[in-house]
């Protein structure tokens, strides 16, 4: 048996023209591996194919070309299955507001075909904080109540691999604290998870791999040390206190002179404490006024894994 949980292999997905639109390639030929056990993260701008990639993995979207598994089982060959070994946590909160929590629980059991001895109903309203809100009508809940019971609807044909698209946007801290909680226990009883996100940061708190995925290709797939490794620049910006040239500096370290007066400078943090740039300012002899940093953030990351990629 595979050690992967999923195992997609030259997956092309190409959106027909409409009267309105161009045909749209949105998968270029994607190969991936997402092994089992891990809780894997796929990053991408807005537009990248992620989605595409998760509601063809959901069984919603149907592919191109390519070949996807899931769990082992071919989504052309053993589509029940595979449908079976996946629940995904979709981004928009779409819930039938005349449905208590309680009834929407049963009704995707039903529709996934889980029998009523099997029904974990009460266990999942527990694990999402949702029993005191079990008999009450989905419309008077709160946004962060409906997404965490669209996590619960994804789990309630006990799926070993979990999607969740965009979990935490526009959530606030103590949902997203709650959900990722949530996350890393069913993951620690061995759950696969796989989830998109825009913010690196969650990226790297929570991934143990991720995949970068732009214009429809994957263009970086590492573990999250090794990515972050790869991003290694800090960027420093001195503000002189009369104007100045770019003083002589370590090697690795790159300095630019701003327009605005300001002085630039890119180094390896790995190699390179911020005071080892400050020193060489100081020695030449140029009083600071003011100091700032400017931190990597996704683009960075993209321009950066692109360009090496
Ligand atoms: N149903 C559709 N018909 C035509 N084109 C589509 C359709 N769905 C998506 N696209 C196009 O395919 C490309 C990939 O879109 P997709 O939604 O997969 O990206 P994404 O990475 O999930 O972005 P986002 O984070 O904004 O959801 C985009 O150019 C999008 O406009």
């Amino acid at each position: 048996m595979s050690a992967n949980a999923i195992e997609i292999e030259t997956l092309r997905k190409t959106y027909a023209a409409t009267a309105r639109s161009e045909a749209k390639e949105a998968l270029k030929g994607i190969d991936l591996e997402i092994p089992r056990g891990s809780i894997f993260g796929l990053l991408g701008p807005n537009g990248a194919g992620k989605s595409t990639l998760i509601n063809i993995l959901a069984g919603l979207v149907v592919k191109t070309e390519g070949a996807v598994r899931i769990w082992g089982f071919d989504q052309d060959r053993a589509p029940r299955q595979s449908r079976a070994a996946i629940g995904v946590m979709p981004q928009e909160l779409h819930l039938d507001p005349f449905f208590t929590p309680r009834a929407s629980l049963e009704v995707q059991a039903g529709l996934y075909g889980v029998p009523r001895a099997r029904r974990r109903t009460d266990e999942i309203l527990d694990l999402i904080g949702l029993t005191d809100k079990a008999d009450a009508y989905a419309r008077s809940l709160s946004g962060g109540m409906r997404r965490r019971l669209l996590l619960g609807k994804a789990l309630v044909h006990t799926p070993q691999v979990l999607v969740l698209d965009e979990p935490t946007a526009g959530v606030d801290i103590e949902l997203r604290n709650m959900l990722w909680q949530n996350v890393r226990r069913l993951n620690e009883r061995g759950m696969t998870i796989i989830l998109t996100t825009h913010y690196l940061e969650e990226a790297q708190e929570m991934c143990d791999e991720i995949a970068i995925i732009n214009h429809g290709e994957v263009t970086a797939r590492d573990t999250t040390a090794n990515l972050l490794s790869r991003l290694d620049g800090k960027t420093l910006v001195v503000r002189p206190e009369a104007p100045a040239a770019l003083p002589p500096l370590p090697d690795g370290v790159v300095g630019e002179a701003r327009p605005d007066g300001s002085l630039v400078f890119t180094y390896p943090s790995s190699r390179f404490p911020a005071e080892a740039v400050l020193s060489a300012v100081r020695e030449a002899g140029i009083s600071i006024r003011d100091v700032t940093t400017e931190e990597a953030d996704l683009e960075d990351v993209f321009l950066a894994l692109t360009r090496s990629a």
